[in-house]
């Protein structure tokens, strides 16, 4: 019997699954791709997603789900957000009362506009597991390789997220608890939207100064819809807020900012994600956030600008006199801060 079931085996779940089998957990990792499963369990490396990360003897990949949940305590999602549902659907039959389900993909439902951990609570309601968030600045290609990194659990329940913690809980991969769910699974989806805003700026050739504006300003519209969304705006300023914008926004390990940058020197978007051989979240939680922001009646102009790039082939350097010549404004609002003149 495994102790924990990472289901999706690319980038992300290969990671956790080293990261839980090298504290000594049993783990199975599925994969719907049995060539590369089979690829996997012989090289003991994941050669597309993770390369260079040995994938310890605790960690059995297998492409059956039935049997990579085997009777798990803990299941984790790792598969892209759009497909969450759908495998909420396939193990819904597999699973206990008692299973921890956690996910830690970073995105919303294009249609529904929900947050994953609703998608999930939708789809399991018959079983009623617990339910947990795994989130917060951790690229794969570090955590693959133990470099010291601090993320976030949330659930619901204060008990299942500290459950979550000691889980995962390591010398390299502190884990932090946060109740506030709407907080960090908003600032996990829209963090790429401003990474693939940052990375077009990379990508016009502009420099730090643009970075840090957008940075900034983006996690002030973060925080705006948050708010409005119900978030403690204080999770904005933390790990799943400020510090996922500012890995992502900055590291060449994003592959939000990489397609950002590619966007911004003119390729295609269709001919971008083609070439990236993984998934780009920022794309879809750019239609997602862009639909948010008109939902909630919540001003958030770089992502307004990013959809408008993406999606309807406004030239990125047009966006950017509309987002430096937009109505002027103060800094602090309100509605975050309750600061007054
Ligand atoms: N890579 C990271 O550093 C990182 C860190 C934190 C969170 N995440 C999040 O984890 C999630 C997964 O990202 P990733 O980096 O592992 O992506 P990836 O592109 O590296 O791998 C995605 C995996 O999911 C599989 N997959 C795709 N569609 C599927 C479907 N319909 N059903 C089942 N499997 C499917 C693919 O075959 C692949 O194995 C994303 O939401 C991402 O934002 C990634
Ligand atoms: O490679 P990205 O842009 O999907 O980012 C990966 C992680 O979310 C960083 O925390």
């Amino acid at each position: 019997m495994a102790d924990v079931a990472v289901l999706g085996a690319g980038s992300w779940g290969t990671a956790l699954a080293v990261l839980l089998a090298k504290k000594g957990f049993k783990v199975n990792l599925w994969g719907r791709n049995s060539e590369q499963i089979d690829s996997l369990n012989r090289a003991r490396e994941n050669l597309h997603y993770l390369p260079g990360v040995v994938i310890p003897h605790g960690v059995t990949a297998t492409s059956d789900l039935g049997e990579s949940i085997d009777s798990a305590k803990y299941i984790v999602l790792s598969v892209p957000s759009h497909s969450i549902r759908e495998l909420c659907r396939k193990i819904v039959g597999l699973i206990e009362e008692e299973t921890v389900i956690i996910n830690t993909a970073k995105g919303l439902e294009t249609d529904s506009l929900k947050r994953l951990s609703q998608v999930i609570e939708e789809e399991l309601s018959v079983k009623k597991p617990h339910i947990a968030v795994l989130s917060g600045p951790s690229h794969a290609e570090e955590v693959g390789r133990d470099i010291p990194t601090a993320v976030v659990a949330g659930a619901h329940k204060r008990q299942v997220a500290e459950e979550v913690q000691d889980l995962f809980m390591s010398p390299k991969f502190r884990v932090y608890t946060n109740p506030d769910l709407i907080g960090i699974e908003l600032g996990g989806a829209l963090k790429n939207v401003i990474a693939l805003g940052t990375g077009i700026a990379d990508g016009l050739g502009f420099g730090d100064n643009t970075k840090a504006a957008l940075i900034t300003r983006g996690v002030a519209e973060m925080a705006r819809l948050g708010v409005a969304a119900g978030a403690n705006p204080l999770t904005f300023a933390g790990l799943t807020g400020i510090g996922d914008l500012v890995v992502t926004c900055t590291s060449m390990h994003s592959r939000n900012r990489r397609a950002g940058i590619q966007i911004g020197q003119g390729i295609p978007l269709e001919e971008v994600l083609a070439n990236m051989g993984m998934v780009v979240e920022g794309v879809k939680a750019t239609a997602a956030a862009f639909a948010l922001s008109k939902k909630y009646g919540v001003p958030m102009p770089i992502t307004t600008e990013t959809y408008h790039v993406l999606f309807e082939n406004k030239k990125p350097k047009e966006a950017v006199v509309d987002l430096m010549l937009r109505m002027k404004t103060h800094e602090v609002e309100e509605v975050v801060t309750n600061l007054k003149w």
